[in-house]
């Protein structure tokens, strides 16, 4: 298989989020699980996104697996690899956007990288190096409360500067209006001042596809599902790719019961439980008892078989910033965090064991936990549930044909979970 474009994410949502933005574009792509094994059956794809679960571990090992595929993709021929980041930078001053970026630069020999979260979509958009989510700056967002890296700082020239060794630049609004020979020369000019990344910025859809079209010609790109959106219209216009139609996970209904689990704390998550209380049976899971003994997982599992017979259940350990904050000073913010996603794949795997075909999770790192320890190796895409998210067929499961969702916690309407199910059958 040779590829036109190599993706490595450093969260499974976001992988999704990516391959959904890839395939509507016209690129055929999976997401893998990891660098696949050797004899896993997959499709013949014009792009390979590789989920590491990489955004919040330790930077030296997030830079050994992020190096891993990106040599496993350039051995498929791949000339443009994309380092996709969370839309709203999700990072602490350690890293790791910073570490991964130089080392993945260094191997590729880049002089200057792009860099941009942009996702215009979703409401993310780089003006001046700011990121704004909707019509606040990120430091003003929801975001300022996430549970595992709260953003303090909206400006990425700052912030990608403390994590990373090289000196970080920055591509204007008006040099991106301008068109792509004039983010050449700027890219040029920075490079000759030995500046070896540059924030970019994006508001529209037409800022990415001038920046795809740019970045495309060099090695490493670094950014969320918009900069995806640039680098995938470009392939097809310079007509590298044929477009494809997005309809690689089409196929027969797996059945079986559905569950949805919530491990997301950010506001979007917190409305979408609060309005699924009204159409289906919803479980707050007890963080202290998660944190305090092994019963909790246990007591989801007796409180959900029943009800599974009877339509869709929704599982939350989710709680409002204030006591999200309390159970951390209480158990410490790794603590808490590792032991409630442990304890949500704990509870998924008893789910599937007892029948759940369709499981729908919000959170990045929820969604980690939960498809490592059901050991899906990839995923073909399917239709899109709300921007970022689409529905995900598992390749090669132990479990057999499986519907999944993976929400990164700040997407979807109020009305997330019906949506969901409504498009997984
Ligand atoms: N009630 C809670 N208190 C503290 N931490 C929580 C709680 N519920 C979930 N968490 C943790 O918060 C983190 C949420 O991150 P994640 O799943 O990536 O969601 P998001 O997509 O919103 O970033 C996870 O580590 C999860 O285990
Ligand atoms: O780019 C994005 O916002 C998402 O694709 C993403 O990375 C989500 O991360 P989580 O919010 O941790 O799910």
């Amino acid at each position: 298989m040779t590829l036109a474009l190599g993706c490595i994410a450093d969260d499974y949502t976001g992988a999704s989020d990516l391959a959904n933005t890839l395939t509507r574009a016209g690129l055929r792509t999976v997401q893998t699980i990891g660098i696949p094994a050797d004899d896993l059956a997959l499709p013949e794809v014009d792009a390979v996104v590789v989920s590491l679960k990489s955004r919040s571990i330790e930077a030296g090992l997030a830079v050994s697996r992020s190096r891993a595929a990106d040599k496993w993709l350039r051995s498929r021929g791949v000339s443009h690899v994309l380092f996709k980041i969370c839309s709203t930078f999700d990072s602490t001053d350690a890293g790791n956007i910073g570490p991964v970026m130089d080392a993945l630069r260094a191997d590729c020999s880049e002089g200057a990288v792009l860099v941009t979260p942009a996702f215009p979509e979703t409401g993310r958009t780089v003006y001046q190096g700011n990121l704004f989510v909707g019509a606040v700056p990120l430091n003003e967002s929801p975001l300022k409360d996430h549970p595992l890296n709260p953003m303090h700082d909206s400006n990425l020239v700052r912030v990608l500067a403390r994590q990373s060794g090289t000196k970080i630049g920055l591509v204007d609004l008006a040099t991106v209006a301008r068109g792509t020979d004039a983010v050449r020369a700027r890219l040029a000019e920075l490079e000759a001042q030995g500046i070896g990344a540059a924030i970019i910025d994006a508001v529209f859809d037409r800022d990415l596809e001038t920046i795809g079209l740019v970045a495309g010609e060099h090695g490493l790109s670094v950014g969320a599902s918009g900069i995806g959106l640039g680098l995938a219209r470009a392939l097809v216009s310079t007509g590298k790719v044929k477009p494809a139609a997005a309809s690689s996970a089409a196929g027969a209904a797996v059945g079986g019961t559905a569950a949805c689990l919530a491990g997301s704390c950010s506001q979007a998550t917190l409305k979408q439980i609060a309005s699924a209380e009204k159409v289906m049976p919803v479980l707050h899971l007890d963080p202290d008892r998660i944190l305090t003994g092994p019963g909790e997982a246990q007591r989801a599992l007796d409180w959900a078989r029943p009800r599974l017979a009877e339509g869709p259940v929704l599982i939350a350990s989710s709680s409002t910033p204030d006591q999200v904050a309390a159970l951390q000073a209480r158990h410490g913010r790794d603590a808490a965090g590792h032991a409630i996603e442990q304890t949500m794949a704990d509870i998924a795997e008893n789910l599937v064991k007892s029948g759940v075909r369709r499981l729908i999770v919000a959170g990045g790192e929820t969604s980690g936990a939960v498809v490592d320890r059901l050991e899906i190796p990839g995923f073909l895409v399917g239709a899109e549930i709300a921007a970022g998210v689409p529905v995900l067929r598992a390749v090669g499961a132990e479990a057999g044909d499986m519907l999944l969702a993976l929400k990164s916690g700040n997407f979807g309407g109020p009305d997330f979970f019906s949506d969901a199910l409504r498009l997984m059958r």
